[in-house]
């Protein structure tokens, strides 16, 4: 028994000095009286807690807490080498996982092993939880966020365009995603926002949808419509101009300035002759040929247009068409708009008048 005893305690000794539990290495410290022990253990700066779990910090910090208050125990010491090497380096920064006991303390402790090392405050750790306990609210609720559930983004929001209200719905469950979000769409009637949001935010095909006047409003130009343009003289067709090369000296001026002369007399009677009173029959003699002048009834009235043959831009034989004759209907179907009666003033001969009307038909034909 005694053999048997004995290499139990043997092999205890050699596998405890093989694998070296910390438990063992305090027992031997304190045996042996290492000097580190006396240290007074620092419990801010348990460094090796940095790299290990958070719950485990938590929980090792706590402990560290409770035995520093205590005494200074070797406990500490027994923590590990690494406890004595780092003893020299600058104190850690303060373990913020007991402020944050969720998940999230250990991203905030690796950035914190960047930043400068603040006074840890383990008094801290008291359930009073600034806001940032509800981001970890917060990223409990992101699983819930329907990202993945939700329909894809084009999709989602042509959805949301169709149906307003389902978009403000849906951001509302997941309230941490509506801040890096855009607004939600402001409630109204969805008929009235939907071409809005579409032309806007989205290029969104259009080809789906219900609303009836939605592509002629963007394919219509500004300022035009459906109806058919009005009619404007351009939309005639261009007729070829029948205008006649004038002869030097007949221009539209030259006659201007020779028909205002007061001493032109360009009626071909006497002067001092007054308006007559010209029949048909009277009429139907002055044709411009044989000698005679060529006169014309326009809107009643008797012209001799004898000396405006030369000067008429449409040349002399269109203008003597109209010769012996009422030439209204032919004036008016070629050109309206020119102003005959300024322009043969000075040949006025006088009115056209029924048969039985002329009074001075002597002088008429004495005219002759
Ligand atoms: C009633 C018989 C007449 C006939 C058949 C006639 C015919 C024509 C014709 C064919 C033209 C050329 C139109 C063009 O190609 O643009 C023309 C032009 C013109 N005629 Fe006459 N004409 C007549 C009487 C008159 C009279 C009485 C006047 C005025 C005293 C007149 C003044 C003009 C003028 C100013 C033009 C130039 C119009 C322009 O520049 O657009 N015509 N005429």
């Amino acid at each position: 028994m005694a053999i048997i005893g004995l290499s139990l305690v043997l092999a205890s000794v050699v596998y405890f000095a093989i694998r070296r539990p910390p438990f063992i290495q305090t027992f031997l410290a304190l045996w042996c009286g290492h000097p580190r022990i006396d240290q007074p253990p620092n419990i801010r700066s348990s460094p090796s807690l940095g790299t290990a779990d958070t719950q485990d910090q938590s929980h090792a910090n706590t402990r560290t807490g409770q035995d520093v208050s205590e005494a200074p125990k070797p406990i500490l010491a027994s923590a590990s080498r690494a406890v004595a090497d780092r003893a020299a380096m600058p104190p850690p920064p303060p373990p913020p996982a007991i402020r944050m006991p969720n998940g999230t303390a250990k991203t905030t402790t690796t950035t914190a092993a960047t930043t400068p090392p603040e006074p840890p405050t383990i008094s801290t750790p008291s359930p009073q939880t600034t806001p940032k306990a509800s981001a970890t609210q917060r990223n409990g609720s992101i699983p819930s966020f329907s990202l993945s559930a939700s329909p894809p983004p084009s999709s989602a929001a042509v959805a949301r365009n169709a149906n307003p209200t389902a978009s403000s719905v849906l951001p509302s469950s997941s309230k941490p995603s509506t801040s890096s979000m855009a607004p939600p769409p402001r409630p109204g009637p969805p008929v009235l926002t939907t071409p809005n949001a579409s032309s806007s935010l989205l290029a969104a095909p259009r080809t789906s949808g219900p609303l009836p006047n939605r592509l002629p409003t963007y394919d219509r130009q500004p300022g035009t419509s459906t109806l058919a343009p009005p009619p404007t003289h351009s939309s005639k067709p261009a007729k070829p101009s029948r205008k006649v090369t004038l002869s030097p000296g007949h221009s539209p001026l030259d006659w201007a300035r020779l028909a205002n002369q007061p001493t032109s007399d360009l009626r071909g009677v006497p002067p001092g002759t007054p308006y007559l009173r010209v029949t048909p029959t009277m009429l139907r003699r002055q044709t411009g040929r044989k000698g005679k002048d060529a006169w014309t009834a326009l809107g009643g009235r008797v012209y001799n247009m004898t000396p405006y043959l030369p000067f008429h831009p449409g040349g002399e034989p269109e203008l003597l068409r109209a010769a012996g004759r009422d030439g209204t209907r032919l004036f008016g179907e070629i050109h309206p708009w020119v102003n005959y009666e300024t322009m043969l003033a000075s040949c006025l001969v006088g009115l056209l008048v029924e048969e039985g009307e002329a009074e001075s038909t002597g002088e008429m034909d004495a005219m002759d």
